[in-house]
Order: C-alpha cells, then sequence, then structure tokens
C-alpha cells in the first residue's frame, strides 16, 4: 500500500469544553491534519479521534456530565477503539485509577494509576528535559515537558501499556494500544513530535478499522 494513503486521513476532535484547547489545534493543523472542535454528543459522532486537553480535570468532567457525554466517549474509546490522546487534565481523565480523589468523575479507559497536583501548586509549574527509548523521540533535540501544576504518573499496568518518556523513575508519556497520555504540556511548545506520533497511532488504527 501507498504511504500516502495512511496518512492521517480521519477527523481529528479536540475536546472544547475548557482548558488549552485551542494550542492543540493549532499544532494538529501545522501537521495537516482535519480537526473539530467537540463540545456536544453530536459532536463526538462525527470525529475518529479525540484530544482531551489540559485544564481543570474536576470542571472538564462536570461538564462531561452535565452534557451526558460520558458514557458514550467510555463506548467510544474502550469498546470501538477510538483514538485518543490527553494532556495533563486530560491525563486524569482518562486514568482508571485517581489516588487522592478516587470519587472524581471520569472517563477512566486507561490502566495508569494518577495522582492530580502532584508536584504542588501553579507557582511551582516547571520544565525540563524528559527521556525516551522511542526512535521518533531521540532524533533531534531531546524532549522536553513543561509540566503545570501536573499530576504524576505513580504506577501503570506494565503488561498492557508502554512507557515511551519518563523523568527520572517516573513515567510522563505512556501508551496503551490506541490511548496515549502525558502528563506535560507539548502543545504550548514548537515541538510537534508528540502530536505527530499520535497522528500516527490514528492513521493505523483507521487502517486496522478498514481491514477488520
Ligand atoms: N495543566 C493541567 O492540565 C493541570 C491539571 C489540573 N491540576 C487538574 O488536576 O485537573
Amino acid at each position: 500500500m501507498m504511504e500516502a494513503q495512511t496518512s492521517h486521513n480521519g477527523v481529528i476532535g479536540v475536546l472544547q469544553l475548557q482548558g488549552d484547547f485551542a494550542e492543540h489545534e493549532a499544532m494538529l493543523k501545522s501537521l495537516g491534519a482535519k480537526v473539530r472542535g467537540v463540545r456536544s454528543l453530536e459532536d463526538l459522532e462525527s470525529v475518529d479521534a479525540l484530544v482531551l486537553p489540559g485544564g481543570e480535570s474536576t470542571t472538564i468532567a462536570k461538564l462531561l456530565v452535565a452534557l451526558q457525554m460520558m458514557p458514550r466517549l467510555k463506548q467510544r474509546i474502550v469498546e470501538q477503539g477510538m483514538p485518543v490522546f490527553g494532556t495533563c487534565a486530560g491525563c486524569i481523565l482518562m486514568a482508571n485509577e485517581l489516588v487522592d480523589y478516587p470519587e472524581q468523575p471520569r472517563i477512566g479507559c486507561m490502566d495508569i494509576s494518577v495522582r492530580r497536583n502532584a508536584y504542588g501548586a501553579q507557582i511551582d509549574s516547571f520544565e525540563c528535559e524528559v527521556a525516551s527509548d522511542v526512535q521518533q523521540f531521540q532524533e533531534g533535540p531531546p524532549l522536553r515537558a513543561i509540566l503545570i501544576r501536573a499530576p504524576e504518573i505513580m504506577a501503570f499496568n506494565k503488561g498492557a501499556v508502554k512507557l515511551l518518556a519518563h523523568r527520572g523513575e517516573r513515567a510522563v508519556l505512556v501508551q496503551q494500544g490506541h490511548m496515549l497520555a502525558t502528563t506535560f504540556h507539548p502543545e504550548i511548545t514548537t515541538d510537534s513530535r508528540i502530536h505527530a506520533y499520535f497522528l500516527q497511532m490514528v492513521s493505523e488504527a483507521l487502517d486496522a478499522q478498514k481491514q477488520g
């Protein structure tokens, strides 16, 4: 099959309820993706993949519940294999386990255990270099992570979840099949490699769906 036919030809939804969705949209568009904002159940049906932006996970979750989007969102991701990429608050929404806030409503689709606000208050936000064994992330400058009142991935199911980048002994970028999550904010940098990685995941998932 020719390479061009497999290049991210789906519609990438970006959840537009709260948070830094505009930065995600700009980065995805700069990579040539077709992007659509998602604000309702109806919007959700018109996309092939979804980005969950950073922001405030409690606010985003409240709105998802109020808009009755939570069950369908989970069904699309878990049962129908819709590719999803969560950054920071998005990562919190995806976690199966939430240390400290076990009752906080969320999608709960990924085998990770996450602690919110793990590095302290907003003022304790920082930028650092992270390490990765993934070829795309080793080419060029090292990946840099901007952590803004960030969560921490405390543990993950090593049988199902792949570690893509880490800071010391802590995972900061992980993948479980068609799901990608990071505790930092690649969308507010000029480095689009992680978004490009996600678009590659989307195109592989869409190809597999077409063949299946
Ligand atoms: N930058 C972010 O997305 C911060 C996440 C936020 N502290 C939360 O718990 O939802």
